[in-house]
């Protein structure tokens, strides 16, 4: 999406309610660089940080720079630049599942100063970014949370998971196949432009993933304070190709107390091909003089433990929701997917905030290609999605239909005339959405309801995802 984040001018509404408690809500112009600055010492109180140093205040000062940051101030603090709330965006691409992106608006840095907390001003803030991300023309609006129950009262929900992954250095016998290419260690800063481009390719496979900004590579390889005592502790490894070509990266430390061996940890590993995967996870759990590796913010269904012979030595020690997805366009978001099975399905969509309420018909071909039908109030249709048809094509209806019934085997379900459907909350749909959950799970929680079991049994293969949805970084 190429957007001018800033374009968009500053809600009235919140204004309107944080000036009623005698609080000013405002656009930071980064070019005034005292603003900016407050700005970043009221983000860092607010997510319990030390005060940035000054390598990085100049990062933040570049990355917040290009973002859409807010404050609000009250005048009669003793230190009135600093605002007691911040909030920034930006328009992004999110991974869907099929190797599409979808457009997205991310929200992140929601503080609100303990001394003006539950007055509804994150309320305020965060109904403020929803209006923002629909004016931008966002499908949906992502972040990743600090804590699993603030953000649901504003329709977002878990889409991808994370999980801590820790590997017995001693049962670490490797049995997959060996890469054809080789690892290399590699100074960080050289790894700049090489690992912006991979990091592309792996973002592009991966559901879940959001586009990288610039500035990001900085963080992981150790190059915002390259003299800081981590940033020195941090080794990077690249994998080439049996052609040469850079497919992967990772960077880890590996952190020991005197004379005892050590832990091996990384938050980065990379890889736009299995291949790269592979190699650089052997690279990590074959060290000599380690006791274990242990990975941060990996996937879910990581291939590691099958790639070693006591599948026992992996241990997932940490699992939990990471990214969390607000469906602010139900019909564009839909439409940008590709689906595990052909069929029609109608979701009747509840929204308390009104964006992505109403009754959708997903019409998903045996190529995986969707067009989403929603009814005008006129009874005619709109359509989104791979064919961006606006008519609500018959022929296409009745092929998808029967195709989604002879894969359920159902000579009855073909004859069907009755479309199968899902009711559903907008939260329900974001969970679904990159396929991070069956519907047929929401349903045995009472949160989904279908017209029938051949239609949760169609939901769950029409929404599946052949690479778990996974988001490998915060933001
Ligand atoms: C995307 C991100 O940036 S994640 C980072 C979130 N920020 C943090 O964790 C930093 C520390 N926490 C804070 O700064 C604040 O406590 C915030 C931002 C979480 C909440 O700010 P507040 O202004 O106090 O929230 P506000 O008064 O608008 O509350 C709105 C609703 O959220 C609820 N709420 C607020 N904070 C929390 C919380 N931590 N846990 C559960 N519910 C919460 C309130 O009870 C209220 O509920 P209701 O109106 O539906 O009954």
């Amino acid at each position: 999406m190429s957007f001018e984040p800033r374009s968009i001018p500053v809600d009235p509404d919140a204004q309107a309610a944080l000036s009623s408690k005698g609080l000013d809500y405002r656009l930071i112009d980064p070019s005034d660089l005292a603003s900016l600055d407050g700005w970043i010492d009221a983000d860092h109180r607010g997510f319990h940080h030390a005060r940035p140093r000054e390598v990085t205040r100049d990062y933040e000062r570049r990355v917040m720079g290009e973002r859409r940051l807010h404050g609000v101030f009250d005048s009669g603090v003793p230190d009135p630049i600093v605002p007691v709330a911040t909030v920034s965006s930006w328009p992004t691409g999110l991974s869907v599942p099929g190797g599409r992106s979808v457009d997205g608006w991310a929200v992140s840095s929601v503080t609100v100063s303990p001394t003006h907390r539950r007055r509804g001003i994150a309320r305020a803030m965060m109904e403020a970014e929803l209006r923002a991300a629909k004016q931008a023309g966002a499908a949906v609006a992502m972040l990743t949370a600090t804590e699993a129950t603030i953000y649901g009262r504003y329709g977002y929900a878990p889409a991808a998971r994370a999980a801590t992954i820790e590997i017995d250095r001693r049962r670490a016998r490797w049995i997959g196949p060996s890469a054809p290419g080789r690892v290399h260690f590699v100074e960080p800063a050289s790894l700049r432009e090489t690992a912006a481009a991979i990091s592309r390719r792996a973002v592009a496979r991966t559901p879940g993933e959001i586009d990288r900004w610039s500035g990001i590579l900085d963080r992981m390889l150790g190059l915002v304070d390259p003299e800081s005592d981590s940033s020195r502790a941090l080794r990077a490894i690249r994998y080439d190709d049996e052609h040469g070509q850079p497919q992967g990266f990772a960077a880890f430390r590996v952190t020991r107390e005197p004379n005892e061996p050590g832990w091996a940890e990384f938050d980065v590993l990379a890889a736009a091909t299995d291949d790269a995967e592979r190699a650089l996870w052997r690279v990590l759990v074959e060290q000599d003089f380690v006791t274990g590796v242990r990975g941060r913010l990996r996937s879910v269904d990581e291939p590691i433990e099958w790639l070693l012979e006591d599948p026992r030595a992996v241990r997932v020690t940490e699992e939990s929701d990471h990214l969390w997805v607000r469906i602010v366009d139900a019909a564009a978001a839909l439409g940008a997917r590709r689906y595990g099975a052909a069929g029609e399905l109608v979701l009747d969509i509840a929204d308390p905030l009104g964006y992505a309420a109403g009754r959708y018909t997903l019409l998903a071909s045996a190529d995986g290609r969707a067009v989403v039908h929603v009814p005008r109030s006129d009874g005619s249709t709109d359509g989104a999605g791979a064919s961006g048809t606006s008519a609500a094509p018959k022929r296409e209806r009745s092929r998808a239909r029967a195709a989604g019934a002879e894969a359920s085997g159902s000579r009855s379900a073909a004859r069907a005339a009755e479309p199968r459907s899902l009711k559903l909350d907008v939260r329900d749909l974001a969970s679904i959405y990159l396929g991070g959950v069956r519907p047929s799970v929401l349903a045995r929680a009472g949160r989904i309801t279908a017209s029938s079991n051949g239609a949760l049994d169609l939901a769950d293969r029409m929404f599946a995802s052949t690479r778990a949805p996974h988001l490998s970084i915060w933001f």
